[in-house]
């Protein structure tokens, strides 16, 4: 279920809920970058969501430089992007507003 490819209406309505995400890759994937006061901060975020991505068994792609982290969900299983990438995506969220706001 939580591993069910979203139809693209469905996709939409998950990205109007979420901040400064985009599509990526013909729609596969969604993708945001993160800027950080520096590497620190960058990398304690990349801690909490890395702590989250294994407790949902899905891991993020992402690339770090100092202070910024570029990160793209997608889930390789469905060839496209699942509930599992928005619940990831949320919860970058929370681990982001803790450190950048
Ligand atoms: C065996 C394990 O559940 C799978 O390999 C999981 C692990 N993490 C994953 N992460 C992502 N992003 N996509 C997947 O399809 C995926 N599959």
């Amino acid at each position: 279920m939580k591993r069910d490819k979203l139809e693209r209406q469905a996709i939409y309505d998950e990205l109007a809920k979420l901040d400064g995400w985009s599509l990526g890759d013909g729609g596969k994937s969604i993708t945001k970058s993160y800027k950080f006061k520096n590497f620190v901060e960058a990398f304690g975020f990349m801690t909490e969501a890395a702590l989250a991505a294994e407790k949902l068994d899905h891991h993020p792609e992402w690339f770090n430089v100092y202070s910024k982290v570029d990160v793209a969900l997608s889930t390789h299983s469905a060839d496209g992007l699942t509930e599992l990438d928005f619940k990831l995506a949320g919860l970058m969220e929370k681990a982001a507003a803790r450190r950048i706001d």
